[in-house]
């Protein structure tokens, strides 16, 4: 895929996501730390999921700059797991992600910048 190349099936990706969460759910309500990896992650708390948040950007950093499209995206996928197991262990609702995406919609990152008051 060149970088010109349009970012296809969103929707098959916001199914799997909502997959993805829904499943993250239900190891939090009554996942087995014996079974499932998502509630031993959980039962660690949030200084081990951010943990793995950084660990795993880091990761896709570096496909990014290096590796292949096929490992950039598997990366990219463990990034979203790590996210989504990060919110959760905080307690933050998917919702409120939504609420800071939906609320940037067509602004500018450039004017949005530029409209930031002057750090100190
Ligand atoms: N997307 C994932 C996912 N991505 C990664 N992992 C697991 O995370 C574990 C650690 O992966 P790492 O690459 O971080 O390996 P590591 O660096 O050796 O790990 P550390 O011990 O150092 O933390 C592996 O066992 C992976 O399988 C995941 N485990 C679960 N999911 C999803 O969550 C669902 C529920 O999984 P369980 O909670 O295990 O039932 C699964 O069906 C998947 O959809």
């Amino acid at each position: 895929m060149t970088a010109k190349a349009p970012l296809a099936s969103p929707a098959r990706l916001a199914a799997a996501l909502t997959h993805l969460a829904e499943t993250i759910d239900a190891r939090a309500l009554e996942g087995d730390a014996a079974s499932s990896w998502t509630a031993k992650l959980l039962a660690k708390g949030p200084d081990a999921a951010a943990s793995k948040v950084a660990e795993e950007g880091g990761e896709l950093a570096e496909a990014v700059r290096r590796e292949s499209d096929e490992r950039v995206a598997s990366e990219a996928a463990d990034v979203l797991y790590h996210v989504f197991v990060a919110l959760r262990s905080r307690g933050v609702a998917l919702d409120a992600v939504a609420a800071a995406l939906e609320k940037r919609q067509g602004t500018s990152g450039i004017s949005e910048k530029a409209a930031r008051p002057p750090k100190d």
